[in-house]
């Protein structure tokens, strides 16, 4: 778009009228899928959602959130909150950081950018540290990226090699580190044959280690540190695989608690504390839980947690992982370019905003939305609130979480006349449903819809208008599953429970009795997704979408 003709003015919808409040409602977690004892969200009790499809094929409908529809490399990968919110706050569909990662990795560009250049200048005297997230859960980062990068980091000098592991768990099925460490082993141990002094210097479970997010809690990232920076942690092996065997049976937990540790040589040292001198790659391309880890190595002035010895180092993300912040300031990939989202067109148009939700997903309907992006965009028209999540605990010990309060924020913003655009997630299906606890995520689910309905109640208080989808699916299958669809058993004849996300898509309901009359969901969008949710939200606020946007889900109808 040529910068002369470009406006922010939205033209006026031609039929709809503003003024109405509008509640944006994300269910987090939240696909449609067959009804069986392992979809969770039908097995709860969800009167007020399962009211709204009633309202199908002219109010409620199913659109695309994972693969291609929200800018993944291919349609067998699941969505996720990131890329969900991304499309949902954009309304167009970016290549996203594990596809522009993998075009990069592709045509060995990567090597030759501004943030592989600054890093291999550390590789003559330095180490090179890889910290990031081992699986191929492909959510946040993917193994087979880790892998090009260490033979590339290889063929480009790089001569010691550290790699800092964290486990999955989530993205794919629980006991799967195992497996995946014992590949990096092999990977590190051909390197080793080729010269170079490559090996495993730290892990633990991602929930518990280095991978929090929005500052929910910084002890996780101080794990991190201790294990990574200082090579001090709790539990120490001479083997990663030894390590992570070892800890998941003695320790009863789980890849994604595991406890940090340290691996040690025959004196019982760390085999690779950073110091002065070294390079460090945080491998992961997605950005929520590498914001807070980038801030204790690249901050000078810091004061979340006591870092004891802060060693000089070149540090480069896989991508920046905050447009706004800059942050960290050296990249090995650019993000993609999340431009004029929703978010700031309507603020730019008038539209009041309200946005909430708790700690761990505040940050999906603010900085997600609006393109990975901190800060307001006006804040005179804006507020932003975050409810506290519990922290220290999985939230199958408390599925009903912050839905309750974030409900009622939603619900005094709508009732307060102050705002033109309420917009939650409520996190319950997702969060709960990555325990795989199935009784917990049942209550979750309930819990949810119980939020759900009191916005709901408060729209038709006002008169006003909701929107109500997800941004992915979870909670709707939490078994793994054959090609035929049946639970897929393992060696001792037991079922596998699934802790990720799926390949489901996910509800769009509209409503309210501010909307107009004549409002249905058209018939004619090509494989509908949740990029064409933003061109819709502007449609119901009584705008017209930019042109670029991906086509609204509604049409107007005389009556
Ligand atoms: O917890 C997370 O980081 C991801 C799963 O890896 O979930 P979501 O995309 O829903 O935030
Ligand atoms: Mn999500
Ligand atoms: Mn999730």
């Amino acid at each position: 778009m040529g910068s002369s003709d470009f406006s922010w003015t939205l033209p006026d919808h031609p039929k709809l009228p503003k003024g109405k409040p509008v509640a944006v409602v994300v269910l987090d977690g939240w696909g449609e899928a067959d009804a069986d004892q392992y979809n969770c969200i039908h097995v709860a009790e969800t009167p007020t959602m399962d009211s709204l499809k009633k309202g199908a094929p002219e109010k409620w409908k199913l659109v695309k959130a994972h693969g291609t529809a929200v800018g993944l490399p291919s349609d067998d990968d699941m969505g996720n909150s990131e890329v969900g919110h991304n499309a949902l706050g954009a309304g167009r569909i970016f290549a996203q950081g594990a596809k522009l990662v993998d075009t990069a990795l592709a045509s060995g560009k990567i090597f030759e950018g501004e943030g592989f250049k600054y890093i291999k200048e550390s590789f003559d005297q330095g180490t090179l540290h890889l910290i990031g997230l081992l699986s191929d859960g492909g959510v946040h980062s993917r193994l087979d990226q880790l892998q090009l990068l260490l033979n590339g980091a290889s063929a480009n000098g790089a001569k010691k090699i550290r790699v800092h592991i964290l486990t999955d768990g989530r993205d794919v099925l629980d006991g799967t580190s195992v497996g995946f460490v014992e590949t990096l082993e092999n990977d590190l141990s051909q390197l080793r044959a080729k010269g170079i002094d490559a090996c495993i210097a730290s892990g633990g479970g991602r929930m518990y280690v280095t991978m929090d997010r929005y500052e929910n809690d910084w002890d996780v990232v101080k794990r991190g540190w201790d294990a990574q920076v200082l090579g001090e942690a709790p539990h120490k092996f001479q083997n990663a695989v030894e390590a992570v065997k070892t800890l998941r049976s003695e320790t009863k937990a789980n890849d994604q608690y595991l406890p940090p540790f340290v691996i040690v040589d025959d004196s019982d040292k760390a085999v690779g504390p950073i110091v002065d001198g070294d390079a460090v790659v945080t491998f992961n391309f997605r950005a929520d839980r590498m914001v807070m880890i980038a801030k204790a190595l690249e901050y000078e002035d810091f004061d979340k947690f006591d870092r004891v010895r802060v060693p000089k180092i070149r540090y480069a993300g896989m991508l920046q992982y905050d447009g706004e912040l800059k942050l960290p300031s050296h990249y090995l990939v650019s993000p993609p370019e999340i431009e004029r989202t929703s978010g700031e067109y309507l603020v730019k148009n008038g539209i009041r905003t309200f946005a909430c939700s708790e700690t761990v997903k505040f940050g999906h309907v603010t900085f997600f939305w609006n393109g990975n992006r901190s800060g307001y965009f006006d804040e005179t028209k804006e507020e932003y609130v975050e409810i506290p999540s519990d922290s220290g605990i999985t939230f199958n010990v408390k599925p009903k979480m912050k839905a309750l309060e974030i409900a009622e924020k939603a619900r005094d913003a709508i009732l307060s006349g102050k705002f033109d655009q309420v917009r939650v997630n409520l996190p319950n299906g997702d969060m709960v449903g990555h325990t795989g606890d199935i009784e917990a995520t049942v209550v979750a689910c309930k819990a949810a819809d119980e939020a759900v309905k009191m916005i709901l109640d408060a729209i038709e208080q006002v008169g006003g208008i909701y929107l109500v989808t997800a941004d992915h699916g979870n909670a709707e299958d939490m078994v793994k599953r054959n090609k035929s669809g049946q639970p897929q058993l393992d060696k001792k004849g037991e079922i596998q429970i699934l802790t990720s996300h799926t390949l489901q898509p996910v509800p769009v309901a509209i409503g309210g009795p501010g909307l107009h009359s004549g409002v249905r969901f058209r018939n004619d969008v090509q494989t509908p997704g949740l990029a064409n949710v933003a061109a819709t939200v502007m449609n119901l606020h009584g705008f017209e979408a930019p042109a670029d946007y991906e086509p609204t889900l509604i049409e107007v109808v005389d009556k």
